[in-house]
């Protein structure tokens, strides 16, 4: 069945509403528009046809990859305002790949000033010596101006190469790019190197990387997840923004491709039969967009290997998903007490950050991410009710073992 066929107003892409998404591009800018209410902004830079505008679209679109063999050239710098109301909240700008930073229509001063990671798209399938010059311009030129940005190289298109071949581009960038930085006297800059493809999960989690460095409670959230995982026989922890599937945080353990690629098909599967099965005002025939993922979303699903994934909605854009073993599934009260105590815990994260409002982190454009808005999605009665203080020092928890052994 077609979804252009349906007569309802809600369109799909992949298992999403296109209303469930971050809202319509904004118009091409060229230049300046209200400096103090700009959110830290990512920049995607790279040379003509590197990717930019894909993993852009591919990420925070829901564009599937194929649509983006049809894209035009970008030939003005696009601005994307990624917002919703939890830890994400930035902009994108893709910058067209022509650009000259010398020229004076490029105010540097202002698209470097308020920037907070610059991503640097390579295509790894040409012929990249031009690219590594351009980074290296794009590189001084941007810390000259702010030394606190994130420098992030994608090493992109790698869909096209063989292992070894991935493995021995990767280094053979690493070693051009920081030789270069040594030559030139700034080897104090650090970059970052990440293998990414719009045809697999690698752009997400490369994205996950990046946004995670622009998030300040990152630390927090980490040693919550790692509270829960700890008390509740859990194996592995994503909290996950629902919408782009971009992880902001993870616990303390190492980050298996697969594991990732799992609990993101169990997002999709999730919204999907929320889509299908979910709350529909069948006489207006109109599905509810946001009846999709609600704070009643939750799942088990239990994988023919034994392990299971569970899911949670934290609030409207957050999911907390789990990976563990079978036995450690048995007593799923513990597991869904702990995710309260975890829920209130990241309750207290978001009003510490709002009682912040007035204060300065040091860094402008950082402030922003620290002050964001209000997050009134979370349950009142559940948070009102649970001590979040507690979980971050971990005795609000209960531990599975000993609720076995009382048993
Ligand atoms: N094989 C492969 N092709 C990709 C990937 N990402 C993007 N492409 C293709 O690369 C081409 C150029 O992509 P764009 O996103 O338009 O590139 P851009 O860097 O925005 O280009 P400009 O707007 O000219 O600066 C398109 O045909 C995409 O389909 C990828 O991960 N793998």
């Amino acid at each position: 069945m077609s979804f252009e066929d349906d007569e309802t107003p809600c369109t799909y892409v992949g298992s999403f509403p296109k209303g469930f998404g971050y809202g319509p591009e904004e118009a091409e800018i060229e230049g300046p528009v209200n400096p103090g209410e700009e959110k830290p902004r990512i920049l995607l830079m790279g040379l003509r046809r590197s990717g930019k505008s894909s993993i852009q679209k591919v990420v925070f679109h829901k564009v599937s990859p194929n649509e983006t063999l049809f894209l035009e050239s970008t030939n003005k710098i696009v601005k994307d305002d990624i917002s919703n109301s939890s830890f994400v909240q930035f902009q994108i700008w893709d910058i067209p790949g022509q650009i000259d930073f010398f020229d004076a229509a490029f105010d540097s001063e202002y698209i470097f000033g308020g920037c907070g990671a610059l991503i640097f798209v390579i295509d790894a399938q040409d012929d990249y010596m031009e690219a590594l010059s351009r980074l290296q311009m794009a590189v001084t030129r941007a810390h000259k101006i702010n030394e606190s940005i994130k420098f992030e190289v994608f090493i992109h298109k790698v869909d096209g190469l063989s292992d070894d071949n991935k493995i021995e581009t990767q280094r053979d960038i690493l070693q051009r790019a920081t030789d270069e930085l040594n030559d030139a006297g700034m080897d104090n800059i650090h970059l970052s190197f990440h293998l990414t493809s719009i045809y697999d999960h690698s752009i997400f989690e490369a994205f996950s990387k990046v946004v995670q460095k622009l998030i300040p409670q990152l630390a927090v959230l980490e040693n919550l997840l790692d509270i829960v995982i700890s008390n509740s026989k859990i194996e592995k922890a994503f909290l996950f923004d629902v919408v782009s599937k971009i992880y902001i945080a993870t616990d303390s353990s190492p980050v298996d491709m697969q594991c990732y690629e799992l609990c993101c098909d169990m997002i999709d599967v999730v919204i999907d039969m929320s889509c299908i099965y979910g709350v529909r005002d069948i006489f207006l025939s109109r599905a509810r967009d946001d009846g999709a993922f609600d704070n009643e979303s939750a799942s088990f699903i239990k994988l023919n290997s034994g392990t299971v994934l569970f899911l949670r909605e934290v609030n409207k854009h957050l999911a907390l998903v789990c990976i563990l073993r079978e036995d450690g599934c048995e007593n799923r009260g513990i597991i869904q007490y702990n995710f309260k105590c975890f829920r209130a815990a990241i309750q207290e994260v978001f009003v510490a950050r709002n009682k912040q409002a007035n204060k300065s982190t040091g860094h402008p454009q950082m402030d922003l991410l620290v002050n964001g808005q209000n997050d009134d999605e979370l349950d009142s009665d559940e948070t009102t009710q649970t001590n979040g203080g507690a979980m971050a020092s971990g005795h609000g928890l209960l531990n599975g073992s000993l609720l076995q052994d009382d048993d």
